[in-house]
């Protein structure tokens, strides 16, 4: 496949490396320095593009694909807000779209997991769930969009805690997400059931962004010549 990486910083360099590696074209690296190649001609060079950015830049650069007709990929975090407004212009444009706050098989498991654990834990009265998050220092966005996705789904099934924090908190219904930022932290999330007697606690720690990166050229496999709103469940088959 020809692919275009939207974004060429950490995540652009790691993923070009696996894409090389399984035999795909990198026909655009777009960064700040060079945006005026972002241009819709350029974009229809390419059979997927994959977009890294930064969360003022992402909804931007995926709504130039749809306009493109070019299928994207984006792992940018820190837009959620407009997700929904994303996912109609996909379908609207007749475009495919792929977002994941996470692609590395690894999270994708433990986010299974943590569904399990939330479900064993709904009805346990003594425990209290929090999580924390460790990123590098060069990180963006808090809490990170992976400690995002495992606090929406804890709160989906759990029958006291309703929205999450970014804090420590002792509230009741308030889900406490506390993030920390120490380099060369790749990505650890970790979900803790606490109660006097114990604690139970899952964690994912990423050694290096090649498991994001090589989650990221699956994905972009998986969508091409496909079209419409797909998620790593579907790439994954879970
Ligand atoms: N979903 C997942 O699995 C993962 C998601 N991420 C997310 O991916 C994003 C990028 O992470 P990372 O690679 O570490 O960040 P970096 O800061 O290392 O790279 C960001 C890149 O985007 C470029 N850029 C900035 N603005 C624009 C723009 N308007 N158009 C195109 N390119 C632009 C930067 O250019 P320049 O170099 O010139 O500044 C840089 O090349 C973050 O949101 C992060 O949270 C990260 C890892 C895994
Ligand atoms: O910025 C990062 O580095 C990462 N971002 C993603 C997130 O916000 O969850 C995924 C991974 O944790 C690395």
């Amino acid at each position: 496949m020809n692919i275009a990486l939207l974004g060429y910083g950490k995540m652009g360099k790691a993923i070009e490396e696996i894409a090389l590696q399984k035999g795909h074209n990198i026909i655009l690296r777009i960064h700040d320095q060079n945006l005026d190649e972002l241009t819709t001609a350029n974009l229809q060079q390419a059979d997927v593009a994959i977009e890294f950015t930064s969360p003022q830049s992402a909804v931007h650069n995926i709504l130039l694909c749809f306009g493109s007709g070019v299928p994207v990929v984006c792992g940018t975090t820190g837009w959620l807000k407009e997700m929904e407004m994303v996912q109609q212009k996909c379908k609207e444009l007749g475009g495919t779209f792929l977002y994941a706050s996470n692609f590395s098989i690894g999270v994708n498991i433990f986010f299974e997991l943590n569904k399990k654990l939330a479900e064993l834990m709904k009805h346990q009265v003594n425990y209290n769930v929090s999580m924390e998050e460790i990123h590098h220092t060069e990180k963006k966005d808090a809490p990170s969009g992976t400690a995002i996705t495992l606090a929406e789904e804890i709160i989906k099934i759990s029958q006291q805690k309703n929205k999450w924090v970014n804090h420590f908190s002792d509230v009741p219904n308030e889900l406490s997400i506390t993030s920390k930022r120490i380099d060369p932290a790749a990505g650890t999330h970790s979900v803790k059931y606490s109660s006097d007697v114990d604690d139970i606690e899952i964690i994912h720690t990423a050694h290096n962004r090649k498991g994001f990166a090589a989650g990221a050229v699956l994905a972009a496999e998986f969508i091409f010549n496909k079209k419409g709103v797909f998620s790593m469940k579907d790439v994954l088959n879970f």
